[in-house]
């Protein structure tokens, strides 16, 4: 696997342990690393006219020493404009010693249209907002529109939050080392980096398997082994059931949309649970989907003690009054004692808190937090958009200390819940600490009722028997992944039936590797 973010603590010990390991020693890595971003430059660049190599005073420019004196081996014309000497015995150091082109300093940097910038001033490293002449640089940069390769990460944005500290480089490539860090997928610092090329510097597999990673990018290899394939003997029921939600009369597209979602996912049946005086509505719009009446807490029980769905869809549609937190604090309640009493079990181990739901729980989140520790509570995935996040947990969405991911770890930990908080650089994250980054998405899911879909697909994994954290991905994965492909034109109806190319892959994927 090389789904594994490393933040930068992480990386060093990998470095100290492939040291330790031999034969490479530091400036054996930093050679490789130097050298797989010439190769990159030398590949892409073939008729650039010149390279102006900019160097700080650590190992990302140590790794830009090398890059130029690979470059000028290999007859490019090359300047290099440095900021500050490696520190002395350093391996940046020694790559500069070994680099035969003298140093200018980069306060005089100045660059002519043809020539490519290669960013070696910060990188893992990258301590306060850039300033002085690395500030002019990126407006220099910037301003002839000169096209940018950067070493490990753009020159001012912090691989551990994405954020950009001060101004950042917007590269056109940026080559990083063994594994990307959270910084190249967390928004801004995503849209600095062009395209991201993962080098290999013979930091092996084995290496990252000690650091005890918990940091992934979503991609299928970190759940296509959970997911499911129907048992040849399988029958509707066995394939999962979900419930989902519905709103008054006037609001019950979302749920009908969440549904939908369940079932192309696989779920092998799905009920829509609708209050009395939407039954009609409902009846109208659902053929596949079932319909069932329940407006008050015991009609739900009824339901759940008879169908035993596995997985609940609680919020698209209902509306932000508090009654609707108070109904889904009894709805975890009268599921956590349904699981202690066998005898009378109401059913349903997961529910997905989406939307409105969130809302109607943002002046009682302490009540939501209780109920989901009480013994034999239905494990949580809450899907929080941003303004949802801040209404739940205003002290962590407020604290400017955190990056998403950390907010979204702290909330998961508090609500002893999976976390999807959305966006364009989606963060799913488990109160266990693990969490995923996502970004296969596009600008197209931003459309009414996208949200929606994206909660019935968490449900419809869940309901297959997918494990949490793994189902959550992976539904977070498909939505961005369907919407993505469809492009322009996109509206939420569309995105259930674009799912099924998507699916076919992953059967395909899924079942030769079986
Ligand atoms: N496995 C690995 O780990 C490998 C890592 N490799 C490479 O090493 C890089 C990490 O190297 P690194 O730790 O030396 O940090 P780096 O990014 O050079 O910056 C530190 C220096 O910059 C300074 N400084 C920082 N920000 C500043 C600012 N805004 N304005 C001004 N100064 C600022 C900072 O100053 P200080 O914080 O000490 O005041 C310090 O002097 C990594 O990105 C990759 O390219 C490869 O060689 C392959 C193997
Ligand atoms: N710019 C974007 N790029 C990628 N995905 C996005 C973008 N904007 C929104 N999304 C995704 O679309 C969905 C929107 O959900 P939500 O905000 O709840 O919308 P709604 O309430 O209208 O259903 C989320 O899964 C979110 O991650
Ligand atoms: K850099």
């Amino acid at each position: 696997m090389s789904n594994e973010l490393l933040i930068s603590a992480e990386m060093s010990e990998a470095d100290r342990l492939t040291i330790a390991a031999g034969p490479a020693d530091g400036i054996g890595l930093m050679r490789r690393a130097g050298e797989a971003v010439a190769a990159e430059i030398l590949k892409r660049y073939p008729a650039a006219a010149h390279v102006h190599v900019l160097c700080g005073p650590g190992n990302n420019g140590g790794d830009g020493y090398v890059v130029a004196r690979i470059l000028a081996d290999s007859g490019v014309s090359t300047t290099i404009w440095a900021s500050g000497a490696p520190r002395p015995e350093s391996d940046a150091a020694f790559a500069a010693a070994e680099c035969p082109i003298k140093p200018r300093p980069l306060s005089g940097f100045a660059a002519e249209p043809g020539s490519i910038v290669v960013d070696a001033l910060y990188g893992a490293g990258l301590s306060k907002p850039l300033s002085g002449d690395a500030a002019k640089a990126v407006d220099t940069a910037t301003a002839l529109r000169l096209p940018v390769v950067a070493v490990d990460l753009p020159s001012g944005v912090s691989g551990t939050s994405g954020d950009i500290l001060g101004r950042a480089f917007r590269a056109e490539v940026t080559v990083t080392f063994a594994r990307k860090k959270p910084g190249h997928l967390l928004l801004p610092g995503r849209g600095q980096c062009g395209e991201i090329v993962l080098a290999d510097i013979g930091i092996g597999d084995g290496i990252i398997a000690q650091l005890a990673v918990s940091t992934f990018e979503n991609v299928p290899d970190l759940w296509l082994r959970e997911f499911p394939v129907p048992a040849v003997d399988a029958h509707k029921y066995k394939r999962g059931h979900v419930g989902v939600f519905s709103g008054g009369p006037s609001a019950t597209g979302a749920a009908r949309l969440s549904a939908m979602a369940a079932a192309r996912s696989g779920a092998g049946a799905v009920t829509v649970l609708s209050p009395p005086n939407a039954m009609q509505v409902n009846a109208t719009h659902l053929t596949a989907i079932m319909l069932r009446e329940a407006g008050s807490l015991e009609e739900v029980q009824e339901f759940l003690t008879a169908r035993r769905p596995e997985a609940l869809v609680f919020g698209p549609g209902l509306g932000p009054e508090p009654k609707v937190g108070n109904f889904a604090l009894q709805l975890i309640k009268a599921l956590a004692d349904g699981a202690r009493d066998e005898a009378t079990a109401s059913h349903a181990s997961a529910i997905v808190l989406d939307a409105d739901a969130i809302t109607s729980l943002a002046h009682q989140p302490q009540a939501l937090f209780e109920a989901a520790r009480e013994p034999s509570a239905p494990v949580l995935v809450i899907t929080p958009h941003e303004g949802e996040f801040g209404r739940l947990f205003p002290d962590i969405a407020g604290d400017k200390t955190l990056s998403k991911l950390a907010k979204a770890r702290a909330a998961a930990v508090r609500a002893n819940a999976v976390i999807v908080y959305k966006g364009a650089d989606t963060v799913i994250a488990a109160p266990d600490g693990k969490a995923a980054i996502n970004s296969n998405g596009a600008a197209w899911l931003a459309t009414a009722g996208s949200g929606d879909v994206l909660s019935g697909i968490i449900a419809g994994l869940l309901a297959q028997g997918m494990p949490l954290f793994e189902g959550t991905c992976a539904a977070v994965w498909l939505h961005a992944e369907a919407g993505s492909r469809f492009g322009p034109g996109l509206i939420a109806e569309d995105l259930p039936l674009a799912l099924v190319p998507v699916l076919r892959e992953l059967f395909d994927a899924r079942t030769a590797a079986q």
